[in-house]
């Protein structure tokens, strides 16, 4: 028999073999939802083996690229767990193929879960059982169910011939995002190459801060809420590294210290307001900050009186407007710094908010001159239309969102700021 009819059939038997193992419970359906497959955490493990087959293929479709595996329910309850695939370029998978995910993740039987995988891979001209390679790196944050879920993404992984799995352990849903895009970029993407990166970076913007606009404020204490999941652990062990700020983590995630996403994190203080677990009327006036159980959710807060239970909280959507602001600022800086070499920078801005937004601060943001869009709920939603600006900001209320810059956009500041030095050396400014 030739050696690629030998692959081709060991490739039907390693599907076979996986979908006997992970047989759907009647009566289970997933779908593929706004941040993947997400339910009870004891029935996901054939969704999450399935997931492993899916980001396979994706990574052989992709000539190989690392493709990422997130095991998280992010701030559901300790007892749900989920998974999500990111695309080489650290965003979320592309969605057209979600119909896929749903198919395959709710294939009833082993045969037509190989039926399915076929004729999904002859559509797509997915060069299966030739030789080709595939990489999937995996990560997963503190939930119980965490290490028996990755067990049934590794055998997903495995089931598909020349494709090779990366534990990356337990991770932030950001780190893991950001090691797929590094590792695709070939630059560095070990945890302690992210952590170096997020430090540096840290001290670097805290010394643009002027004394005179908050510089010394930037100092003082800054309490954050972990959500007792995977922020909480990991901020204890840069926090010291982060100089320059007095950092306090409660809800960290160490035994005895509470449940994950319980009373505490990012979604909890957004939707009731009030001082939660690990908090008490001693924080009046101390800056606060909440993550939620996987980290990718951000929101602060300061408890307002001693005597009432409430808290001031800065949600995503005021985030969103001190960045618009910030950076709407520095664009201003340099297009009047006097230099010639302004004129290559106007940049495209972009405001995008979901309809939970609010809309005083819509209102705000277009008062400013924004252009403010919007999308439905989800990140892949905000990220995909954020991406078509030189500076995209988006943000949800719930805290999820980021800044992103076009490639363009960078080495246009990359030259003006060459440019501007050569200026300053040659006495013009
Ligand atoms: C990565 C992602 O898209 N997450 C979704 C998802 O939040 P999680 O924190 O991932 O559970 O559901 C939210 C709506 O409940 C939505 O606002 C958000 O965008």
């Amino acid at each position: 028999m030739a050696a690629n009819q030998e692959q081709e059939k060991e490739q039907r038997r390693r599907l076979l073999d996986v979908a006997s193992r992970f047989p759907l419970p009647s009566g289970c359906r997933f779908s593929y939802g706004t941040a993947g497959f997400r339910a009870d955490g004891a029935t996901m493990a054939p969704a999450v083996c399935r997931a492993g087959i899916l980001a396979a293929l994706r990574s052989v479709k992709l000539a190989g690229a690392a493709v990422g595996i997130v095991i998280t329910a992010s701030h559901n309850p300790v007892g749900d767990n989920g998974v999500k695939i990111a695309d080489p370029d650290g965003g979320m998978m592309a969605q057209h193929w979600e119909p896929f995910a749903d198919a395959l993740a709710n294939a009833p039987d082993p045969d037509a879960l190989l039926q399915l995988v076929l004729q999904f891979v002859k559509d797509e001209g997915i060069p299966l059982g030739g030789h080709h390679t595939a990489q999937v790196l995996l990560g997963r944050d503190t939930r119980p169910t965490g290490e028996y879920l990755l067990d049934a993404a590794l055998q997903g992984i495995n089931a598909i011939v020349g494709a090779h799995a990366i534990d990356m352990g337990i991770l932030t849903t950001p780190q893991l995002h950001w090691m797929v895009r590094n590792k695709n970029k070939g630059i560095k993407a070990s945890e302690s190459d992210y952590f170096t990166q997020l430090i540096d970076s840290f001290r670097r913007m805290l010394e643009l801060v002027p004394k005179d606009k908050g510089g010394d404020e930037l100092a003082k204490k800054l309490i954050v809420d972990g959500a007792n999941g995977i922020g909480g652990v990991k901020l204890e062990q840069i926090k010291a590294e982060l100089s320059g700020i007095d950092i306090i983590v409660r809800n960290s995630g160490k035994e005895g210290e509470g449940i994950l996403n319980h009373m505490c994190g990012a979604d909890f203080v957004q939707k009731e307001r009030v001082t939660h677990h690990g908090f008490s009327p001693e924080d009046v006036g101390v800056r606060c900050a909440s993550l939620d159980g996987d980290a990718d959710r951000l929101v602060y807060f300061c408890v307002s009186s001693a005597s009432e239970n409430k808290v001031d909280l800065v949600d995503g959507d005021k985030i969103l407007s001190l960045f618009a602001l910030f950076i709407r600022e520095q664009l201003d800086i340099i297009n009047n710094s006097g230099s010639q070499v302004n004129k290559s920078l106007p940049a495209r801005l972009g405001i995008v908010q979901t309809a939970y937004a609010n809309g005083a601060s819509t209102q705000f943001l277009k008062n400013l001159g924004l252009e403010v869009v919007f999308t439905p709920t989800g990140v892949k939603y905000l990220h995909k239309k954020a991406l078509e600006y030189d500076i995209g900001i988006y943000f949800e209320a719930n805290g999820h969102g980021t800044v992103v810059f076009s490639e363009e956009f960078l080495s246009q500041l990359d030259s003006l700021s060459n440019e501007l030095s050569s200026e300053t050396a040659n006495g013009k400014l």
